[in-house]
């Protein structure tokens, strides 16, 4: 593990126009399963001796993501390097060959037969050398599960405001995306610790102590991949004639839908039934037996919650997206019995928003076990970062990737996960 050095207190640094002192800059691409996105870093260090600030942050999003080119990877890494085209407009010529450029992929690849992922990560591997960018060692990787959990975790109490010495009040983060769902959070009793599957567990060092994190990444749990699961679409064959019906969906709903460069031929149930209570069944069956309840998540534990629980809370009218807003478990539950019972109305924003508000329901209350009162900060993680300008995880990734150039003496924090 790395030394581990972070501020006695971690300060939010405002965002403002600096024009001296010393600028850095960073390229860092988070593969996501349903979209790349390029995160562009300018940082500033204004004496020799300070740790350099963050100054600004530039992003770029394309989709679908790198796993839809499975079949395809030198045109998946094309995409990789349009997005690279945006950085060289953004980082002066002369900053180049020292920007350091890596990315992390996350579940769409790790979904995919290894090779699959191999070939799409050795393409990106290409471009990124073709560049004129600096490739550390190790700068295309699959990030696992853990760790994106853990930096989820780190980042956002970072920009709360709750990293410090001796930390105990810290909050939780419930992160789902489109092929797995993170939980993370610091027990505050022995018994969570005791009573969770060991590798549920995560020993990391901050402020020369070890903290013990719960925290789990669910393969397969993710937004887009629990509608696949739930249709009973996930791994079947067939594809080119047969139907996957769910009463989830519009009873008239019949259409083709694309995830992970698959096409599906999805409907209704023209002559059935839908409605919450079906589809509640329906989505059960990817939930039970596999989502492990901590004992502690029935406490009193804050929870941010971002991502698609930040997207389909705003899509359904829960919180306003401009400033995200706090939301019980019931109130996911409430509206997940409006919009399957009243399909139709809720037909143009999404046919798919009322299996997807009964699985965030279903995961949230079945899976992790938590009350239908425990109250939930659903926020899209850069509004949570907006004082800083530090949008997404993405900066955690840099971090590593820089403390491992740097050794330890470039950034923020230091971290080591074990
Ligand atoms: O840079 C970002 N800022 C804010 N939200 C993001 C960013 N990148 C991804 N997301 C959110 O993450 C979710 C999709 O997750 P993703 O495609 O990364 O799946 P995965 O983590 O399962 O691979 C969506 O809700 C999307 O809005």
């Amino acid at each position: 593990c790395p030394p581990v050095s972070l501020p006695e207190e971690a300060e939010v640094q405002p965002s403002h126009p600096v024009t001296y002192g010393r600028t850095y800059y960073g390229i860092m691409f988070d593969a996501g399963s349903t979209g790349t996105r390029i995160h562009i870093y300018k940082f500033i260090q204004k004496d020799p001796v300070g740790l350099p600030v963050l100054d600004n942050e530039m992003y770029h999003a394309v989709k679908p993501g790198l796993s839809a080119y499975a079949d395809m990877p030198e045109t998946g890494a094309e995409t990789v390097r349009e997005l690279l085209r945006v950085a060289k407009k953004m980082i002066p010529k002369e900053e180049w060959w020292q920007t350091p450029v890596v990315l992390k992929a996350t579940a769409g690849l790790r979904l995919l037969p290894e090779e699959k992922a191999r070939a799409l990560l050795d393409e990106v591997k290409e471009v990124f050398d073709e560049s004129p960018f600096f490739v550390p060692n190790n700068s295309v990787t699959i990030m696992n599960g853990k760790n994106e959990g853990v930096l989820a975790w780190v980042t956002v109490n970072f920009l709360t405001g709750h990293l410090y010495v001796h930390t105990r009040k810290t909050v939780g983060i419930l992160d789902l995306g489109g092929g797995s769902t993170q939980i993370t959070f610091l027990p505050k009793s022995k018994k969570t610790v005791n009573t969770a599957p060991p590798n549920y567990i995560a020993h990391i060092d901050m402020f020369n102590g070890t903290y013990s994190l719960y925290t789990h990444s669910y393969l397969g749990n993710g937004l887009i991949a629990a509608r696949l699961a739930t249709l009973g679409a996930l791994g079947a064959d067939g594809l080119d004639w047969k139907v996957f019906t769910s009463s989830c969906l519009p009873k008239k709903y019949r259409d083709d839908w694309t995830f992970g460069g698959i096409t599906y031929k999805v409907s209704g149930i023209p002559d059935g039934f839908a409605g919450y209570k079906l589809c509640y069944y329906e989505v059960l069956r990817v939930v039970k037996g596999i989502v492990h309840q901590p004992f502690e998540v029935k406490g009193n534990s804050v929870f941010y919650a971002f991502s698609y629980y930040y997207d389909r809370a705003v899509e359904s009218g829960l919180i306003d997206g401009s400033r995200g807003g706090v939301v019980e478990v019931r109130d996911f539950k409430k509206r997940a019995k409006e919009v399957c019972n009243k399909m139709t109305k809720y037909r143009p924003i999404s046919p798919f928003l009322c299996m997807d508000m009964t699985y965030i329901t279903v995961l949230l209350k079945e899976g992790f076990g938590f009350k239908d009162s425990t109250v939930l900060q659903v926020e899209m993680l850069v509004v949570i970062g907006w004082k800083t300008g530090i949008g997404f995880i993405g900066v955690n990734h840099l971090v590593i990737e820089f403390n491992q150039v740097h050794e330890c003496s470039f950034m923020y924090l230091c971290l080591c996960v074990c």
